[in-house]
């Protein structure tokens, strides 16, 4: 049982849409625990949560994010939240949410918009969502790899907009994955599927750094361990697979690119806060490295007149590596799980070990 509210942002007011009739609703209500679904969530989440009969959730239904002040109104008393990565769980919401808050499940596998150690500290349990959007992840990224390296968006731009002359032998040259060396920095699950899909295309070699070895990994796509100097010097393709933390957090800066093959072509599918935005504009457009693919950026949305924009060889997307119809529903269907699971007090199916 249980009853859903939703906010509509265009009437700028609350609706309730789906008032619950079963005789006892009241009753039965009060006892249910509140939940506070910060966004409008793909169908297979929404199913379960409104199946399960075990919580009652408002959600805000819309795409783009619940403003601020709304958030801390309606965190108010719930037990659990399911979010999204644009939400800053950060100790003025655990505040607001107040002391029954026992879960927040993000529907995302990235956890650096939660502030880890104020959840740690109030016994709050995390949910996440890895592994459901490897493969999309590591799908996206092969595909900006490529776009980047072969220069498909110049191209299809020359040839729509009458830049198409006679063949050139030089024209729209980029680099390729044959015989290249393809470094990852930080290899997870998502690392590994990434080599999985470019080992076909003949890379010679995959290397990796991390903040230790992950042999168990590495053994999977046979890659080496090497630091991160030498990841920057070897790799012709650098892919970053990290996760934003205090420690990463614009790892990707002059130092790192200037040690870098003047061939090479950098791709970040991970967080824009690991990469240091100035010194990636410079290396671009002095042609210190040959190209970037950015799924991610800072902020987000990039503002249209950044001057990354600009450089032919910066292929930048809206954060999309995870969006797929299926993905994004396994993953809303995931937080759902992990949310009830927590509800209950039961091991969630993957929960955030803080
Ligand atoms: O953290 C995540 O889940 C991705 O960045 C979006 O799917």
């Amino acid at each position: 049982m249980l009853v859903m509210w939703c906010s509509r942002t265009a009437l700028g007011r609350l609706q309730r849409i789906a008032p619950c009739t079963v005789t006892g609703f009241h009753r039965a209500m009060s006892t249910l625990p509140k939940v506070y679904v910060t966004r409008k969530v793909p169908p297979d989440g929404l199913d379960i949560l409104r199946k399960s009969g075990q919580v009652q959730f408002e959600m805000w239904d819309s795409d783009d994010p619940v403003p601020r002040v709304e958030l801390l109104k309606k965190v108010k008393g719930c037990e659990g939240i399911l979010c999204v990565l644009t939400e800053k769980i950060d100790a003025q919401l655990l505040n607001a949410a107040g002391p029954n808050l026992k879960v927040v499940s993000t529907m995302s596998v990235g956890f650096d918009h939660l502030s880890l150690d104020e959840l740690k500290k109030r016994g709050i349990r995390v949910g996440y969502t890895p592994d459901v959007l490897t493969d999309c992840v590591a799908e996206l990224t092969v595909a900006l790899l490529l776009a980047t390296s072969r220069r498909l968006i110049e191209a299809t731009h020359e040839a729509k907009t009458g830049g198409w002359g006679t063949w050139r032998t030089l024209w729209l040259c980029g680099h390729e994955l044959a015989n290249s060396t393809v470094g990852i920095l930080g290899l997870g699950r998502i690392g590994v599927a990434i080599a999985e899909r470019l080992k076909p295309f003949k890379v010679k070699k995959f290397i990796y750094t991390d903040v230790a070895p992950r042999p168990e990994l590495a053994n999977m796509i046979e890659a080496e361990y090497v630091s991160l100097d030498e990841l920057a010097k070897q790799s012709d393709f650098l892919a970053i697979c990290c996760a934003l933390t205090p420690e990463t957090h614009g790892i990707c800066n002059w130092n790192l690119f200037s040690k870098m093959k003047k061939n090479a072509i950098f791709i970040n599918t991970s967080r824009g806060g690991v990469v240091n935005q100035e010194d990636l504009y410079e290396a671009l457009s002095t042609g210190l490295i040959a190209g970037a693919g950015l799924d991610v950026t800072t902020p987000e949305p990039l503002p249209t007149h950044h001057p990354l924009y600009t450089l032919k060889n910066c292929v930048i997307l809206p954060h999309i590596a995870s969006a797929s119809y299926m993905t994004r529903n396994s993953m809303s269907a995931l937080a759902a799980n992990n949310l009830l699971a927590g509800l209950r007090g039961e091991p969630m199916p993957k929960e955030l070990k803080l």
